[in-house]
């Protein structure tokens, strides 16, 4: 009997199927290359940008089969814990990863929550150890660290005593009403000391980080006193160390702040991941990590044990290499006006994804099995140990680096052994952990170019993802109810831009770099359709140029009195297409139960980001890629969590302005398209024998226009909500210049 129990599969498997949306995708598809057969075949007139349409919209075309092949096959996993459970003695152990790099942006009370909610996972606790990279080299950050571990001696028993969802004190005690009746006086009693302890652990943080307490730089934190956030030595500290390695007290809680020296790259998040894998590796070498970013929390408490089932199943688990939860946000702006939610694109591309060989790996909330960060291929696992023969200890040592404590682990790691519990003493391991977390340690090594995150891109996930599935291994969605983690999505317009930016820029540099998907499909073990699918993620910063091109055309017609589209009959195409393509879209949004004002929201964010964060994110990938100039990763401010925690201050939602190049990109398409309305109303356009513009420009004008209506109103607003008058000037020239050019 119980071996039987031993052969039923940790998870499963199911596809889902669409057929409408299958029509539909192919109806527009029909549509799409009708367009493009009118071009080929009307001799209406073959000028330059008629034959300009037709290069972006073959792109769009191409665009368009991308994501039908991506969204075709979707897939759920289903996990089955109770099956799991039964193995409770043999549950692998996980190393959890938390990244921060800097204390004004990413404040440390939610690097703080973010360790709590790891710190209370439903598992046992002597197989738990945590990992913070502080960036920031902050004393600040190692304080609220060092408090949240006091705290956590508390809040931990009290998560698992009353079964508490969310362990993460901030949000917990921002929405959930405990006063009910249903609660016994114990409970509330615990509950009201918990909530005043939470408060006096924020209130600490809050004191040291606004510098109202001076912090001391003496006893533990001596070791800050003389660091510079750019230029310091390793700093590692073993806050909490389960010494008995019981299984329900606390897990151990390493910080770690990489050394740092002036005039080093240090590859930013990549850089700071790989050297949590090292010193992990040395201390604990646990077969399975999770790697989340500071500014997310685990909103389901049984996670970890989900990611096992999918990890550990014996049968089809076996090839996974990573397993990637969703990202989610809380306290999202009412509508998504910044369209940063992405809740469509993880709903239909990335589940679809999930049919094929998997989701990409999205740089947080994902689990993976560390032999594959190392660089295994999934064929070399026979049964448990490894299938062929042992690296040899200089070959090792060539990739790996010259820890020779490190390089024991590696081997130990490949052959899918572990360290017995007794042996772990993370405090033991300090000294071999600082060495490997130097700046010079990866000289020469293969880390960040063949092993580990991989360095190049400011998108380090994508292409570590792809790196993943190049050897053939796969990766799996895990989407359990609740969700399994919860985080802050940037709250303005200006954060906003500058994340769409870095992605753009960076996905653009992997589309053209060693690592893209193409050379993944010719040159390695990814399927047809699966690097088919990454284009759809890749090619962002190329959108933005085939969009920005599109966007200028129906003016240029208007302002010559030319035009690219069809007259006549032949004028349906595009507007059906227009038409149907949005009714499908709305229809997807409303079946997952978003509004219409969230669907008008996401199309007009998706047309000004492409046409301005994307366009430009393009641009400064083709300074990196030609040695110009490097693009550096801006970290994405955070918000401290505040009193008002639906986030109900009156800036949230409206569109805020600065001096940034991004601006003037949107500000121009802008000004353009204005003038052309207004030399159509006014009927300055030129006559000539030719075919004039007609209906399809003027549509096409007005939508921008219509798009663009949060920029026009910033154009006339005052202080953060107008676009500034050097903006404002900038793009006049430009677009000056532009209808100059045209009327020429
Ligand atoms: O030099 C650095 C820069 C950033 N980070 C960390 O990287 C994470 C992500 O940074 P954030 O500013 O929050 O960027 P987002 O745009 O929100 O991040 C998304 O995009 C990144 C790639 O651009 C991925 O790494 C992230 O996982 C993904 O959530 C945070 O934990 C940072 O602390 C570092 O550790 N070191
Ligand atoms: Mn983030």
């Amino acid at each position: 009997m119980a071996n039987q129990e031993h052969d039923l599969p940790l998870y499963e498997k199911v596809w889902l199927n669409h057929p409408f949306q299958r029509v539909m995708d192919s109806f527009i598809l029909l549509l799409l290359l009708l367009l493009l057969s009118y071009r080929v075949f009307s001799s209406n007139n073959f000028t330059i940008p008629w034959f300009l349409a037709f290069i972006c919209e073959s792109w769009f075309t191409f665009t368009w089969i991308v994501i039908l092949n991506s969204k075709w096959s979707p897939a759920v996993t289903i996990t089955h814990l109770d099956r799991l459970l039964l193995r409770v003695p043999e549950l692998p152990r996980v190393d959890l990863f938390v990244t921060t790099a800097d204390p004004v942006l990413e404040p440390p009370i939610i690097t703080a929550n973010t360790v709590l909610s790891l710190l209370a996972l439903d598992y046992p606790t002597n197989k738990l150890a945590c990992y913070v990279s502080d960036d920031g080299c902050s004393p600040f950050t190692f304080y609220a660290l060092l408090q949240a571990s006091k705290f956590a001696m508390f809040w931990v028993p009290f998560c698992k005593k009353y079964k508490i969802q969310i362990r993460a004190p901030f949000r917990y005690f921002s929405n959930v009403a405990t006063t009910k009746s249903e609660h016994s006086l114990e409970f509330k009693q615990e509950w009201s000391r918990m909530k005043d302890m939470y408060d006096n652990l924020s209130r600490k943080i809050q004191h040291v980080t606004s510098k109202q307490i001076p912090l001391q730089l003496d006893g533990e934190f001596a070791v800050f006193s003389n660091t510079e956030q750019r230029i310091h030595p390793t700093i590692i500290k073993v806050i909490l160390e389960n010494k008995d390695g019981i299984s329900d007290g606390l897990p151990h809680l390493i910080y770690v702040s990489r050394e740092k020296k002036q005039h080093q790259t240090h590859n930013y998040k990549a850089g700071a991941m790989n050297v949590l894998t090292r010193v992990s590796g040395l201390m604990t070498n646990a077969p399975f990590m999770l790697n989340l970013d500071c500014d997310m929390f685990v909103n389901n408490p049984t996670i970890v044990q989900h990611g096992m089932c999918i990890l550990i199943d014996s049968n089809s688990g076996k090839d996974v290499a990573f397993v990637q939860c969703f990202q989610q946000f809380y306290d999202g702006i009412k509508d998504d006006p910044f369209g940063n939610q992405w809740v469509t694109a993880f709903e239909y591309v990335i589940r679809g994804m999930a049919g094929l060989q998997g989701p990409y790996y999205a740089g947080t909330n994902a689990f993976h099995r560390r032999n594959a960060i190392y660089g295994l291929y999934p064929d070399e696992i026979i049964e448990s140990g490894r299938k062929e023969g042992k690296l040899g200890e200089k070959i090792l040592i060539q990739q790996f680096g010259s820890s020779k404590e490190f390089v024991k682990s590696a081997d130990l790691a490949f052959d899918g052994k572990t360290y017995s519990s007794n042996d772990i003493s993370p405090s033991d391991s300090v000294e071999a952990a600082i060495k490997v977390a130097e700046c010079d340690y990866e000289r020469g090594t293969c880390w960040g170019k063949k092993i580990g995150w991989l360095y190049g891109s400011i998108s380090e996930d994508v292409p570590t993802g792809l790196n993943i599935h190049r050897r053939g291994w796969r990766s799996e969605c895990c989407t359990p109810d609740p969700i399994a983690f919860s985080g802050c999505a940037p709250r303005g317009l200006l954060s906003t831009m500058i994340q769409q930016k870095r992605w753009a820029s960076g996905l653009t540099v992997v589309f053209f770099g060693k690592h893209s998907p193409l050379m993944g499909m010719l040159f390695g073990k990814i399927q047809f359709r699966a690097g088919l699918s990454y284009f759809w993620l890749t090619n962002w910063g190329l959108r933005g140029v085939f969009e920005v091109c599109y966007a200028a055309l129906p003016t240029y017609c208007i302002l010559t009195n030319t035009n690219i589209f069809p007259k006549g009959p032949g004028l349906w195409i595009p507007i059906a297409l227009l038409v149907i393509y949005n009714v499908y879209t709305l229809l997807e949004y409303l079946k997952i139960g978003l509004s219409v004002r969230n669907w008008w929201n996401n199309q007009r964010m998706s047309i000004i980001r492409t046409t301005t964060a994307w366009f430009i994110g393009f641009l400064s990938a083709m300074l990196k890629l030609s040695g110009i100039s490097d693009t550096v990763f801006e970290i994405t401010e955070k918000e401290p969590p505040t009193s008002d925690a639906g986030g109900n201050n009156e800036d949230a939602g409206r569109f805020m302005f600065d001096e940034s190049p991004v601006f003037v990109v949107g500000t121009t398409i802008l000004l353009v398209n204005l003038t052309a309305m207004l030399v159509k109303i006014l009927e300055l356009q030129p006559t000539h024998g030719g075919d004039g513009c007609g209906l399809g420009e003027f549509i096409s004008s007005m939508y921008l226009i219509v798009c663009y209506i949060p920029y026009l109103k910033g154009l006339f607003g005052r202080g953060k909500y107008g676009i500034p008058l050097s903006t404002i000037c900038k793009s006049g020239i430009f677009a000056f210049l532009f209808v100059h050019f045209c009327r020429k």
